[in-house]
């Protein structure tokens, strides 16, 4: 399959030519927030990199002039920038980020990972047909104010159903902090209707199901079909393949869209204060319970049952967050185990290792 580069950072970026005002820096992303941390000094020795994709070799950074491939480690993730240390690469110092996706691996040890940093708005992406559902809508929505993304819903396949008005209505209903945007994700539509989030040096990004438009929705902005000819087969050193493919794309006006791998089966994970922001309105009501330490089951001058009982807030929700509130402490909690339990296992190779260092 052929690759389309045209519009992979940077300098197909130049190429499109319609942002000749960005510099190399800014067209990758960097902006104030990241200067801040930084001083002229350190600008000039270690010069800032974006790490635009990640595979197993390692981690594929682009900068003014530099396009370099760094050690693989495990507190870096696409999107991120780094202060590249030419002598030390490894040590590359990680920049404060203004958003960080992280999920919990599949699998037994159940790791802490980071899907992706730097994003600005995340589009969550679900179609006008069995994919529509509030649950998922919320889960990610949680995710994205855990992450402190601004979350966008967009609700793609309107031209597949006679009424698309009861799933935009369903969709507003979610949270009134975030914008719903319905469409047909084939044709102009997506280019005129989510510039509001896509400009010059943001960086964008999709969730959302298998089959819900997003990749769709992703070439319309690109301008090309080069979301699909993304993956390449490569033989690795032990002649297995790898999959490797570029994450990180630039629209023609300079916007960047971050397509990365993990996006799926997200779990929460300490993400209470997200849960809390999407489901304020369930905070407010709890605050005026008699008991402050309510569980909104049986209790006495529980403001959050009275309210269900008043027809003021709908039991499912109410439902939802409980699931999703109980999913949160699950994760968390494992979580919290796990590094204690790492710290002690830490402490007790330390206290052998002396131990072996004082018989030698
Ligand atoms: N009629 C109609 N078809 C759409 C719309 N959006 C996407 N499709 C079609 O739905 C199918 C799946 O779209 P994709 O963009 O590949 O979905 P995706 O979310 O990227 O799927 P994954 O890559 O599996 O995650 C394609 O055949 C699209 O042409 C829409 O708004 N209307
Ligand atoms: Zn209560």
């Amino acid at each position: 399959m052929t690759r389309d580069y045209s519009n992979f950072l940077p300098r197909g970026a130049y190429a499109a030519g319609s942002h000749a005002k960005l510099d190399p820096l800014q067209a990758l992303g960097w902006h104030p927030f990241f200067a801040q941390q930084i001083s002229v000094d350190d600008l000039s020795s270690t010069p800032p990199v974006r790490i635009v994709e990640v595979h197993r070799s390692g981690l594929h950074a682009l900068g003014d002039d530099i396009d370099t491939v760094l050690p693989p480690r495990a507190d870096v993730t696409v999107g991120d920038w780094l202060m590249l240390d030419p002598s030390h690469p490894r040590s590359s110092r990680v920049l404060e980020r203004t958003s960080l996706i992280k999920r919990r691996a599949p699998g037994t040890d159940r790791q802490e990972q980071l899907i992706a940093a730097n994003i600005d708005t995340a589009f969550i992406v679900t179609s006008c047909n069995q994919d529509f559902k509030v649950a998922r809508l919320e889960r990610y929505a949680a995710l994205a104010f855990e992450a402190r993304i601004t979350p966008v819903i967009v609700v793609t396949k309107t031209d597949l159903v006679p009424d698309p008005q009861s799933y935009i209505d369903a969709a507003r209903a979610v949270s009134d902090m975030i914008d719903v945007v319905a469409l047909d994700a084939r044709g102009d539509a997506p280019r005129t209707e989510l510039t509001p989030w896509c400009k010059p040096g943001k960086t964008v990004a999709f969730l959302g199901s298998s089959g819900v438009g997003k990749s769709t929705l992703a070439n319309a902005l690109l301008e090309s079909q080069s979301i699909e000819t993304r993956t390449i087969r490569e033989d690795d050193a032990k002649g297995r393949h790898t999959t490797t493919r570029r994450e990180l794309h630039a629209m023609p006006n300079g916007c960047l869209i971050l397509d990365t791998p993990g996006m799926r089966e997200l779990q929460l994970t300490d993400a209470a204060d997200g849960i809390n922001d999407l489901f304020a309105d369930i905070q407010d009501l709890a605050a005026r319970c008699r008991f402050n330490d309510c569980q909104h089951e049986t209790e006495p001058g529980c403001a959050v049952l009275e309210a269900v009982d008043e027809g003021i807030l709908d039991a499912h929700r109410l439902g939802r967050w409980r699931k999703l509130m109980a999913e949160d402490a699950f994760n968390s909690a494992s979580l919290a185990e796990r590094r204690s339990r790492d710290k002690a296992f830490g402490k007790m190779v330390r206290g052998v290792k002396k131990i072996k260092d004082v018989r030698r």
